[in-house]
């Protein structure tokens, strides 16, 4: 299996689409997304793992549209909420949550957790950011999966507007900046997404059939 050059990303997240489009423009691939399509099926994200809901979301737009289909499921574990939000990431705050009732849910679980300890930190706790890709291609139902994560730390204070999600939150010690703060390039270089999509290209560049 190889990626034909458009490759169409089984996902609703402009913030993941504006990622791949960025990361597969200098291989000369061109990405569209579930937008580009009318009429595609929502997939139900219920799997117990991130690599199940990768697989179902590449299998239910590649079977509806006959052609080979990337997919991302992501999402941020907290060590100190035992690995929550996990694979219930972008429903956090409730089903249609938005990013900012994400992160605000976050904060409170956090503080709440951290209430009477006599010091006041920021860093309220390890987590990481954890990717599984997938992709499948409907005519010879063959898929190929990678994974990328990264550790950082949540921080109480919220800080730059680039990336999505819990980037805000999400603090590099090696950068002093939050994931939001850095550049498409610089998240690319560390990020889950851009350490899978490495994986990703590796494999497809070994896979013969
Ligand atoms: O399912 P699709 O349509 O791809 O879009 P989604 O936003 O629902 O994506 P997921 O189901 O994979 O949920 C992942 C959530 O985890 C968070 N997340 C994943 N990757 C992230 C990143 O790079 N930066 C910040 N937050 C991220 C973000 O809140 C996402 O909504
Ligand atoms: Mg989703």
């Amino acid at each position: 299996m190889k990626l034909d050059s458009v490759v169409i990303v089984a996902t609703r997240n402009k913030g993941k689409v504006k990622e791949f489009a960025h990361a597969l423009a200098p291989l000369g691939k061109e990405v569209r997304s579930m937008y580009d399509y009318q009429g595609l099926p929502e997939v139900v994200e219920d799997g117990t793992t991130f690599a199940e809901n990768a697989l179902k979301k590449a299998k239910t737009v590649g079977d509806a549209l006959g052609l080979p289909v990337l997919a991302d499921d992501s999402g941020l574990c907290v060590d100190k909420l035992d690995g929550a939000p996990g694979v219930y990431s972008a429903r956090y705050a409730g089903e249609g949550a938005s990013d900012a009732d994400n992160n605000a849910k976050l904060l409170s679980e956090l503080k709440r957790l951290s209430e009477g300890e006599d010091t006041e930190q920021p860093l309220l706790s390890t987590a990481s950011f954890v990717c599984s890709l997938v992709v499948y291609d409907p005519n010879t139902k063959q898929s190929i999966e990678a994974f990328g994560s990264v550790e950082g730390w949540i921080t109480s204070e919220p800080a730059g507007d680039g990336g999505f999600g819990y980037d805000p939150l999400f603090y590099l010690p090696q950068f002093e900046k939050t994931m939001a703060q850095l550049t498409l390039e610089e998240k690319q270089a560390i990020s889950h997404r851009g350490a899978a999509l490495r994986e990703l290209v590796v494999k497809l560049s070994n896979n013969k059939q």
